[in-house]
């Protein structure tokens, strides 16, 4: 042959070879799975060749990827469970349903069976498309074999021509072949059918037989192949040769096995192996290490338990980013993030890094609620760690349904039986899982404050009246559990209250008082904002807010509104009650109780009392109204003034409250005792913001009607007073009976009031009494 037909022969082959080159074949490839199965990642992984960081796909993601002569088309749809009926409009004209398994999570496959599977399979549009499992994630512990997962997915009864090769989209690994496999059963003229260790897929000649291929096949787990003949069927009236699956029996057995085979052909196949592929450079064992070390070890039937308990000791031990590695790539944090479909995918980012602190971790859980296949899931996990189960259930309760189920959940809790409380008690007491989780939330002393929010909440949230005033009884005092109050209340009485720490002292007085005084439902309502207070000081005598006053400097600050909201509550409540002279002692007692348990302060009420009991009534009525700047003979001048300070008509009452715990009160306890006479409401704080909160918290004190035990001690303490005498003789069922209250109801009532603070370390007072102009 001549140097020029050689030539020409030459530029015919390299024009052959670029022919088949430039003629690559267009294919459909459509990506079904269950969310988070890993179908974003494997599509970019394919794509990009790296390990990207997905959020769950709304709608879906759509890429082409050259992989030899084949020009694939794939379309990645996002899986949430509401839009998983949408997957059919993307049926059309597929040649290849990639259906991407997590392989780790064994407990949804029956629901990718139904809700995936199925509808592909009986789907006309995909009678002629080959379905390739990929059994993703491998590279975590414990995931299901091929085996296992063919079997539970009956694979073998498919009429479609299917094989399952395990992959990791992390590593890369068996996604090269997962391509391999697509392009031989797809049609490539570029890729040859490989010797595969287990069963060897044979290479249809054509596009249209690969795609009238209908015979089934199945994979053994011991790598023999296995073709079941008798479910050959035929399409276009010819009998096609099965189809063998390819099935790896798992990872490692096919590295082995891989290995083995280099070794006896002297020969490594780069081309085919997955760890040599391109994609697999970022599967080093440091980045496998990487991610196994975040990987929590599951337990049969609880994945969330491994990854919430693995959770906490990672955020308690790693650094931020090992503990948003691990927040991210984790898959069961994913199906956690799952339960947030219905917000938005930042909200699935937020519960993502949710677990790393509590408050994202509330915003996690209320929305998770919304979610019902997840939350249990959550809730559960939630229950083997304390403090975030703790979390997690005074936030659910908000949404009522959910907060429910949440709470059988709880219900878990070993450390109930340790309780000061009898369980029994609590389950009988009430039907509602509110209930157990209150009581489980009670059982936690070292959280007082979730407690009472727990119990408020639930209060709205319970179905059974009978058992609010239980549990809010509980909250308050968990000792208290034999003594709970009996009838019912409306539960939005409860609701005004707040989270007050009052909260359960109110509901007692709601509960056991209201229905019989005149007490309206508005007068109760002691978060409404003020509008007028004026009308509000007149019937009072008052003609002017202390806080308006001139002298009063220094209320006129940011907080002057709210403390006029809470000053008008107190005038409206106090015609009530003021003139009962055991109303101060409740207050005092309650005040006490929950502002500091002083004893020296009980005692000095105590001897406080006994001396303005034995102060004659009069009709003297202060005129003062004056700031003194703090030494002590003005105050001491101050007091005097305050002791002359009546009521107008009949007996009057004290009425002091001693709304702070501080030692400063020690050192005004004195002052305090002298001010006893006449209807002196006396609140003493040293800290400036404080003492209108703590005001309004006292004056929640006096609806509370002592029980027996206090009215016993109150009555051997003052017996000498004619009055408390009067209300010990009305004292019926341990609570003061209303004929009390009626008979003085309409005393006319002189208040002065005394309000001091620390300002720049100088004492100020401010005295106004009722007839102040
Ligand atoms: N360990 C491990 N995690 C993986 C693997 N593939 C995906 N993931 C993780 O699984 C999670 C879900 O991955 P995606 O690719 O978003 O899942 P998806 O199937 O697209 O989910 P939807 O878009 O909600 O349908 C992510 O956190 C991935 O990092 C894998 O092979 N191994
Ligand atoms: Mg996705």
């Amino acid at each position: 042959m001549s140097s020029a037909a050689l030539s020409l022969a030459r530029v015919k082959v390299k024009m052959g070879n670029l022919w088949a080159r430039l003629r690559h074949k267009d294919v459909r490839i459509i990506l079904l799975g269950l969310d988070s199965a890993g179908k974003t990642t494997i599509l970019y992984r394919l794509k990009l060749d790296d390990l990207v960081t997905t959020i769950p796909t709304i709608g879906f993601n759509v890429e082409s990827i050259q992989y030899k002569d084949l020009h694939l088309t794939a379309w990645d749809i996002g899986s949430r469970d509401k839009i998983r009926p949408l997957f059919r409009h993307y049926y059309k004209g597929a040649d290849a349903v990639v259906f991407v398994i997590d392989s780790h999570d064994p407990e949804r496959l029956d629901e990718l069976n139904y809700d995936v599977i199925k509808p592909a399979m009986n789907a006309e549009e995909l009678t002629s498309a080959v379905f390739l499992f990929l059994a993703n994630k491998i590279d975590l512990p414990d995931t299901m074999s091929v085996e296992e997962i063919s079997e539970r997915l009956g694979l073998k009864y498919l009429k479609h021509p299917w094989g399952i090769i395990p992959v990791s989209a992390v590593s890369g690994e068996g996604l090269q072949d997962a391509l391999q496999w697509l392009a031989i059963r797809l049609g490539s003229a570029q890729v040859k059918p490989r010797n595969f260790t287990t069963n060897q897929p044979q290479k249809p000649k054509s596009m249209k037989e690969c795609n009238t291929q209908s015979s089934l096949s199945s994979g053994s787990s011991t790598g023999t192949s296995r073709t079941d003949n008798s479910k050959t069927a035929s399409t276009g009236g010819s009998i096609q040769s099965p189809q063998k699956p390819i099935i790896f029996v798992n990872s490692k057995l096919y590295m082995d096995t891989r290995a083995a085979q280099s070794l006896s052909s002297g020969s490594v196949d780069n081309t085919s192996s997955p760890m040599s592929a391109p994609m697999s450079s970022v599967s080093t064992p440091s980045s496998n290490y990487r991610y196994a070390a975040y990987t929590p070890r599951k337990t049969p039937g609880s994945v969330m338990n491994s990854f919430s308990s693995y959770s906490i000791a990672q955020s308690m031990q790693a650094d931020m980013s090992r503990r948003k590695y691990s927040a991210i790539s984790r898959s069961d944090i994913r199906k956690l993030s799952c339960a947030s479909l219905n917000d938005t995918p930042g909200a699935r980012k937020l519960s993502a890094a949710s677990l790393l602190d509590c408050p994202n971790a509330r915003k996690m859980s209320s929305v998770s609620l919304m979610e019902s296949p997840y939350r249990r899931k959550m809730s559960t996990s939630f229950v083997i760690d304390p403090p975030c189960y703790r979390k997690f259930s005074s936030v659910s309760l908000m949404d009522t349904p959910s907060g429910r189920k949440l709470s059988i959940a709880s219900l878990g809790d070993p450390r109930l039986t340790d309780t000061p409380f009898d369980r029994r008690n609590i389950d009988e007491a009430d039907s509602d899982c509110v209930r157990k989780l209150s009581a489980v939330s009670l059982g936690d002393q070292a959280f007082p404050d979730y407690r009472r929010k727990l119990s408020a909440v639930s209060l709205t949230d319970s179905k059974d009246n009978v058992n609010r005033p239980k549990m809010s009884y509980l909250s308050a005092d968990p000792t208290a559990l034999s003594t709970p109050p009996t009838s019912k209340r409306r539960s939005e009485d409860l609701s005004l209250q707040g989270f007050g720490s009052f909260t359960p002292i109110m509901a007692d007085y709601i509960h056991n008082d209201r229905k019989d005084s005149d007490t309206s439902a508005d007068s109760l309502n002691i978060v409404s904002p003020s509008e007028h207070l004026q009308p509000h000081l007149r019937p009072l005598g008052l003609k002017k807010s202390p806080f308006m006053s001139n002298s009063a400097k220094y209320v006129v600050n940011s907080i002057e509104a709210e403390k006029e909201t809470h000053y008008e509550e107190l005038f409206r409540l106090l015609p009530d009650r003021m003139t009962n002279l055991n109303a101060y002692r409740e207050s005092f007692l309650i005040a006490n109780e929950h502002l500091g348990r002083n004893q020296n302060l009980l005692s000095a009420l105590d001897q406080t009392n006994r001396n303005s009991s034995n102060v004659p009534n009069n009709n003297e009525t202060s005129k003062s109204n004056h700031i003194k700047k703090g030494n002590k003979s003005s105050r001491q001048s101050s007091q005097d003034s305050d002791s002359s300070s009546s009521s107008g008509n009949g007996k009057r009452s004290n009425l002091d409250l001693f709304c702070t715990p501080t030692k400063r009160w020690h050192s005004q306890s004195r002052r305090n005792r002298n001010q006893m006479k006449g209807n002196n409401m006396s609140v003493v704080s040293s800290h400036r913001g404080a003492y209108c909160s703590r005001a309004y918290s006292a004056f929640k004190c006096l609806f509370f009607r002592p029980t027996k035990e206090e009215m016993q001690h109150e009555t051997n303490s003052i017996s000498s007073d004619d009055e408390n005498e009067n209300c010990n003789n009305h004292c019926t069922n341990n609570r003061l009976d209303n004929h009390h209250l009626d008979v003085k109801r309409d005393n006319p009532v002189d208040i002065h009031i005394t309000i001091e603070d620390v300002k720049d370390g100088e004492f100020q007072e401010c005295a106004i009494d009722s007839n102040d102009t």
